[in-house]
């Protein structure tokens, strides 16, 4: 069917249109039958899949291997169904508090438009990788149902999505992305603090910073330590300022949506300080949380090695007991910020006998800060700077270790043998604040194409008003929104102490992704100025390319949501 051409702006059929896009009730009934029409598919490709990879009723880890795409495609439906649920949530949080106006909801409608008709159609788990329900086996019957349901039609009438795109490509614009919500004063004056501060001390600097490929100065590393970046989550009688996972949600979006190497920063911290605090001994905290939340103390994550990234139980870099040290020797990889920092988190095997993540331990290795000129001045140890595409700031390296020594006092949690568990506590948090790095980036990318939609004018008009600009710009907003709403549930299931691997893994696996396409359709407004190292979309659109590499390459996300879903492994 030819979907019928868009009236003209202002005109009376427009003006019809934007009545009819529904009453607020109207779409938010529509969406919850959406949703649930979703959640009864999902529940029908559960079963298809587990029929697929658990033929004797437990999971079957080659038969998940086997049926990778079934199962990947399993972890992306349930991803959508849970970012559909939190949207809706959003929306009728807003509407309760009477502020669900015409942005919200068209990002409303949008989202559920557009997911819902992906759930049949295909869903794009990477730009060229489409998974469809015949990948998952879902039963003809489960899929005639979940297309029959009428708000499907009727959320996607194509006049009305197309009046949602463009309203919300106007507000993006005037710099609008819809309303965040947060319901709390405190994380609202928190989040404007911070948007204010990476607008006027980051942004101005970043692609500088980006194309002389220098580290983040030590001043505005400075100015973060005194707004409290790095001890955010840390608790209060550790120095920290004691604050959730929202919040750390806030500020790491907004630092990113600056320049995400600034929004990284804080990652190290967060891990170490997670690390710490879960496992570490009391004389570890008091010994090094202080300092990390002060910012005194700038940690390094050093887990991956030549070859051993995604499967790191089978790291090889050896810890030897001699008397009262730890002597290391082997080769990591992509550690970011490994010269100038001062405590490793470094991931070793202290028993070559264990299998896998058995022999593992984790090391507070503490370390002299390097320079451009000497980055790793410490006996035993050697480096070399690895260049890369974007996600500067940091500078990633290969290290060497050949008798580098670590104090036995210094082995987290006094135990050997833990490290692999103890790292896997952190993955929630860590994951949950990647999220929301991406979320930045996802940002930094409506900001930069917006811009250059209303400026740049072709065939006698801003290029804002083709439907193929205002439309990609629109579901940007949209989709971001959804990816926002995803990871703050993560947050708050974290902040209220439930497990939420889950959930951490779908908000990093979708910002990621919505990241990318953000960037990607960003760079494509700006046309061949967009090809321009000049031009900050160029950064922007490296910076988003690593999101859904590290922690946790995104299949990897999908495995671990997958194995959520259908239980454990046998
Ligand atoms: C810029 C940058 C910064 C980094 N910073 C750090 C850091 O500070 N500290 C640190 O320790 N590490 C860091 N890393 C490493 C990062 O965590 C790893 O790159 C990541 O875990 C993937 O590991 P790998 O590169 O060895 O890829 P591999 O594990 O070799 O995987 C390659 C690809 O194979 C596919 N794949 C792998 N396993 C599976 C599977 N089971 N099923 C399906 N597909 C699969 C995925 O597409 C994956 O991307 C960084 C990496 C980069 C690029």
């Amino acid at each position: 069917m030819t979907p019928a051409p868009s009236p003209a702006p202002g005109s009376p059929e427009m003006d019809q249109i934007v009545a009819n896009l529904a009453t607020a009730q109207d779409l938010l009934r529509r969406a919850t039958a959406g949703l649930a029409a979703a959640e009864r598919l999902h529940e029908a490709t559960r079963h298809a899949v587990a029929g697929l990879v658990a033929p004797g009723g437990r999971v079957q880890a080659q038969a998940l291997e086997a049926q990778q795409l079934a199962g990947h495609g399993l972890a992306w439906q349930a991803t959508y169904v849970a970012a559909l649920r939190e949207t809706l949530a959003w929306a009728g949080r807003l509407e309760e508090a009477g502020r669900f106006g015409a942005p919200e909801q068209a990002i409303l409608r949008l989202g559920f438009a557009e997911y819902l008709a992906q759930l049949s159609g295909g869903i794009p788990m990477s730009q060229a990788e489409m998974v469809r329900p015949a990948d998952m086996a879902v039963p003809e019957a489960a899929l005639a149902r979940f297309l029959a349901e009428p708000a499907l039609t009727a959320l996607a009438e194509p006049p009305a999505l197309d009046a949602a795109r463009r309203l919300l490509a106007e507000e993006a614009v005037e710099g609008r992305h819809g309303a965040d919500f947060l319901q709390d004063e405190m994380m609202e004056a928190t989040q404007a603090e911070f948007l204010r501060f990476a607008a006027a001390e980051i942004a101005p600097h970043a692609q500088d910073w980006h194309r002389r490929d220098v580290l983040i100065p030590l001043p505005t590393v400075q100015k973060l330590a005194e707004m409290g970046v790095f001890g955010l989550t840390v608790p209060e009688e550790h120095g920290g300022l004691g604050l959730g996972k929202v919040a750390m949600c806030l500020v790491s979006e907004a630092l990113s949506g600056a320049y995400l190497g600034v929004g990284s920063l804080g990652t190290r911290s967060e891990i170490a300080a997670e690390l710490i605090r879960l496992g570490g001994t009391a004389e570890q905290q008091q010994k090094f949380l202080p300092g990390i939340a002060s910012g005194a103390i700038l940690p390094t994550a050093v887990f991956t090695e030549p070859d051993t990234g995604s499967d790191l139980g089978s790291l090889r870099t050896r810890a030897v007991r001699e008397g009262e040290v730890f002597k290391v020797y082997g080769a990591k990889t992509w550690i970011t910020h490994g010269a100038r920092s001062d405590l490793m988190t470094l991931l070793v095997r202290t028993d070559p006998d264990a299998p896998g993540y058995q022999g593992l331990s984790m090391l507070l290795a503490e370390k002299p800060r390097g320079t451009d000129e000497n980055p790793f001045p410490a006996a035993g140890m050697t480096g070399t700077e690895i260049p890369v595409l974007g996600y500067r700031g940091m500078k990633e390296y290969e290290i060497t270790f050949d008798g580098f020594e670590v104090p036995v006092a210094n082995l987290l949690g006094g135990v050997e043998g833990r490290g692999f568990k103890q790292l896997m506590e952190t993955f929630e948090s860590a994951r949950i604040q990647t999220a929301a790095r991406a979320l930045g980036v996802a940002r930094n990318a409506i900001e930069l194409g917006a811009t250059y939609a209303r400026d740049r004018r072709q065939f006698g008009k801003a290029i804002q008003h083709f439907p193929r600009v205002y439309g990609k710009l629109g579901w940007m907003v949209a989709e971001t929104m959804m990816a926002r709403q995803l990871t703050y549930f993560a947050a708050r299931q974290k902040d209220a102490d439930r497990r939420c691997d889950i959930e951490a893994g779908m908000a990093k696996l979708l910002a990621a992704r919505v990241a990318w396409g953000n960037a990607d359709c960003a760079l494509q407004i700006h046309g061949g100025n967009g090809y321009a190292i000049e031009y900050p979309i160029s950064r922007v659109l490296c910076d988003a390319r690593i999101l859904s590499i590290f922690e946790g390459a995104a299949e990897i996300q999908a495995q671990v949501i997958v194995r959520g879903l259908l239980g454990r492994i046998n």
